[in-house]
């Protein structure tokens, strides 16, 4: 490549697809959370406005050439879409009717996404295999779709006004009914994607308003294009993308994909009458690029080529994201420049980390740091000489970091290396310990328990606030937790549960505790990452070779079991959720990042069993979003995640059992691993599912015991006693009901103190009935 002369246009422009929406402080969590509790739309609004405004603005002060709008959000995006389309759930017109009053629209929009006293929300689930939460949208036959653009309309507005060039960023159609589900009351059968001639000329209203608003293109995100898909579905694709092309009026389209390879559906898109593609050519997509060539390119069309890692928060290795561009150069009309897919996924800036070490500082790169190199890179495009410092200081500190101590150590390495079969294994069949164990417990059948957290105060949250600031001393602290597990226990003993936890009062996440304790990880102290709605989380960073410094949880669990003559369940978080939830390393395979944390996780386990814990529960809910998106993935994937976990829990004695809990429902690809978990007993998301799961273990022939969770602890609604007994009786109809436990879904943290007490006790009181053969 040789340089070019300064005077010509530039080749490459830079762009992002989105960024993150909260705010340096969460202003936005404050703002949405402060309406929810009786303040003004107003004051939200105007809260919004002055975030998207200074997004826009650091944007353009970073030299992003086409800035994103839509990518905002109150709450979800996809929510937004199904507002923008009218896809309202009947329920949530009836409860709340949209009057004149901007607060009506508003309120109906969080009725949606959180309920009401009178009607459940819509379901949330997972975005692909990130921890970003999104609400499905319901629809039936009947559906008919109503435009309301002003949502875009008005962030291209404000963009516009910033003198900012725009492009706004609106779910495809395909991706759009693919992420919906059949609305209860849908005809048998109904499937989303039948509605797609509906509902294309909706979108064709939407490409002539944002023309007319002067938007000159226009992003169609398609991420369901990554997953497997049938012939049927890509000639749907090719059939919308020509009828939309076809739209008189309309701004440029790229169609836009990310997180994992396009296989079958780039060739599709590279036919389709679009002008453009945006691609993710980062990790696993990376075979893009061989597709994309073998394909030999798409002259004519504009690619957007997302080369920076937007999931990751590693600084890029400019070198080879720059050769990838300039092979790229070859194979489309115009190549820009981009992160493989919205910055929603990382956090917002390295800069409001004071506590990080600046070494370790100067190798990440969290959304802010994105934006620089992805105009690095653009520079870098039209003539590498531009960009030789900025290469060359990349380069040195990517060197610096692959031989730095911090993320070497020998010691773990060779433990890991001589780790063999045998710790795979416990040391005896399932039935032989499940008797040594009913010899220990002497539980009942269908014992009571929880999933292990209880409400997170705000004077938790207070106390742990002051102990950061220096206000509450680490005794002080000590103490308010202690009393914190007294009134935990004493509640479950007075309801009558079986197996008690302490509550995890201590942790502020259940990865992120962990991760501040463990060598080879680093935490943030402002590092947010929106998880679903007004809540965030912080993932750690994993940095190197991973190691327990010292037992993380035996005190509190030898407290908690010094109160009550009942057991007490050890409370962990496993391996593969030590690693879904964090940023992980880019410099080694998954798998042995996972048997390292799986080695530490040991130790744990094995000393809350030597300190009297009996019953040690390793958390798994990130097992099932972690499956990779391509079947052809899955296997060696699920082969490391079983064995990461056997090797964390695998050590202890017959008579000391097991548990794991996983809570996001969609658990018929990975039954067979979980039978190979070998868990003494598993507990699962089933109540907002209607206990399928049961039907599916049954079938399986599942040879441990089940805990369906009988009660949705997502929801604000206090399920009564006739209703869990239902669900209870259901399973055991199914079921074998001396291998069933009653639970909750998940943990209770985000639960009231009220509805708390009053559902358990109703779920001890199901539980009594269901034994004593009631209904
Ligand atoms: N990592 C992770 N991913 C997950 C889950 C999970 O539990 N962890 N569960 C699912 C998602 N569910 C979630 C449920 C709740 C929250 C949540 O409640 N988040 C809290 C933050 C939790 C936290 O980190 N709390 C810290 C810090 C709290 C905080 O903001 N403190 C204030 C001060 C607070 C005060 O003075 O009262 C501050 O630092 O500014 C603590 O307790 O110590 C929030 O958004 O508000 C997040 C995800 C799937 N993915
Ligand atoms: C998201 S799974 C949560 C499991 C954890 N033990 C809790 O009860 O909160
Ligand atoms: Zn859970």
């Amino acid at each position: 490549m040789t340089d070019q002369a300064t005077s010509q246009p530039p080749i490459s422009q830079s762009t992002v697809y989105g960024y993150p929406r909260q705010g340096e402080d969460r202003e936005l969590k404050r703002a949405v959370e402060g309406y929810w509790a009786g303040g003004t739309a107003e004051d939200l609004q105007s809260v919004a406005r002055h975030l998207r405004q200074q997004r826009l603005t650091v944007l353009r002060n970073a030299g992003i050439d086409e800035v994103p709008v839509n990518d905002f959000s109150l709450y979800d995006h996809v929510l937004d879409m199904a507002v923008m389309l009218g896809a309202i759930p009947e329920r949530h017109r009836q409860a709340v009717p949209v009057t004149d009053t901007p607060t009506s629209k508003l309120d109906r929009y969080f009725a949606m996404a959180r309920g009401t006293a009178d009607v459940a929300p819509m379901e949330m689930t997972k975005w692909f295999d990130t921890n970003y939460h999104y609400l499905v949208p319901e629809l039936r036959e009947s559906t008919e779709f109503e435009l309301d653009a002003s949502k875009p309309l008005e962030e291209l507005a404000e963009a516009r006004e910033l003198g900012l060039r725009a492009r706004p960023v609106i779910l495809g159609p395909i991706s759009f009914l693919l992420l919906s589900k059949a609305a209860s009351g849908a005809r048998q059968g109904f499937e989303p994607l039948s509605l797609v001639d509906r509902l294309a000329p909706k979108y064709g209203e939407l490409l002539q308003l944002l023309h007319d608003a002067g938007a000159g293109w226009v992003q169609l995100d398609e991420p369901v294009l990554v997953t497997d898909q049938s012939p049927q579905v890509l000639a749907q694709v090719r059939d919308v993308y020509a009828a939309l092309a076809a739209e008189q009026a309309r701004p440029k389209i790229v169609v836009a994909s990310y997180f994992e390879r396009l296989g079958d559906a780039l060739d599709v898109l590279a036919k389709s009458p679009v002008e453009g593609l945006a691609i993710d050519f980062t990790g696993p997509a990376a075979q893009n690029l061989t597709d994309l060539a073998a394909i030999g390119g798409i002259p004519g069309k504009r690619l957007i080529a997302g080369v920076i890692d937007g999931r990751n928060v590693w600084l890029a290795d400019l070198q080879t994201a720059l050769s990838a561009l300039v092979t790229l150069l070859a194979l489309a009309d115009r190549v820009d420049v981009s992160a493989s897919c919205s910055l929603l996924h990382v956090p917002l800036d390295v800069r409001l980390e004071p506590d990080l070490d600046p070494q370790v500082a100067a190798w990440l790169s969290f959304a802010r740091q994105k934006l620089d190199e992805i105009v690095t890179l653009t520079r870098g495009v039209s003539g590498k000489a531009a960009i030789a410092e900025e290469l060359e200081s990349n380069g040195a500190l990517r060197v610096i970091r692959s031989t730095s101590p911090l993320v070497r150590d020998e010691a773990v390495r060779a433990r890991a290396t001589a780790v063999g079969a045998d710790d795979l294994r416990r040391h005896s069949p399932y039935a032989q310990r499940a008797e040594q164990q009913r010899r220990r417990l002497g539980l009942p059948t269908l014992p009571t328990t929880t999933i292990g957290s209880y409400p997170q105060t705000a004077d938790i949250r207070k106390a742990r606030a002051g102990l950061r600031k220096g206000t509450v001393t680490p005794e002080q602290y000590a103490e308010t937790m202690r009393e914190e597990i007294r009134k935990v226990i004493g509640l479950q003993e007075e309801i009558g549960l079986d197996v008690l936890v302490h509550g995890e009062p201590e942790r502020n996440d259940m990865v992120q505790y962990f991760a501040e304790q463990l060598n080879g990880y680093v935490a943030t102290v402002n590092g947010w990452v929106q998880s679903y709605g007004s809540r965030y989380v912080r993932p750690p960073i994993i940095l190197g070779d991973v190691s327990r410094r010292q037992p993380m949880t035996v005190e509190w669990g030898k407290y908690a079991q010094s109160l009550t003559s009942r057991p007490v369940k050890g409370m962990l978080t496993g391996p593969v959720t030590m690693l879904a939830w964090s940023f992980v390393r880019d410099d080694q395979p998954q798998s042995e990042t996972a048997r390292q944390v799986g080695l530490a996780l040991r130790e744990e386990v094995l000393d809350l069993e030597s300190a009297g814990i009996g019953v040690i529960q390793v958390d798994e809910p990130a097992l099932r979003e972690t499956l990779p998106l391509r079947k052809e993935s899955r296997p060696s994937y699920l082969r490391w995640a079983v064995d990461s976990f056997l090797l964390a829990t695998a050590g202890v004695r017959d008579q000391t059992q097991i548990h794991t809990h996983m809570c996001y429902a969609d658990f018929e690809d990975i039954l067979g691993a979980i039978v190979e978990l070998d868990a003494d007993v598993i507990s699962l998301e089933a109540a907002r599912s209607q206990m399928e799961i049961v039907d599916e273990l049954a079938s399986a022939q599942y040879p441990n015991e089940v805990g369906p969770g009988v009660w949705d602890i997502h929801s604000p609604r206090v399920p009564s006693a006739a209703e869990l007994t239902e669900r209870l009786a259901s399973a055991v109809a199914k079921f074998p009901s001396d291998r069933l436990w009653a639970n909750p879904d998940c943990g209770l943290k985000t639960r009231g103190y009220g509805e708390v007490r009053e559902t358990l006790a109703n779920l001890v009181a199901a539980a009594q009935k269901v034994r004593a053969g009631g209904q």
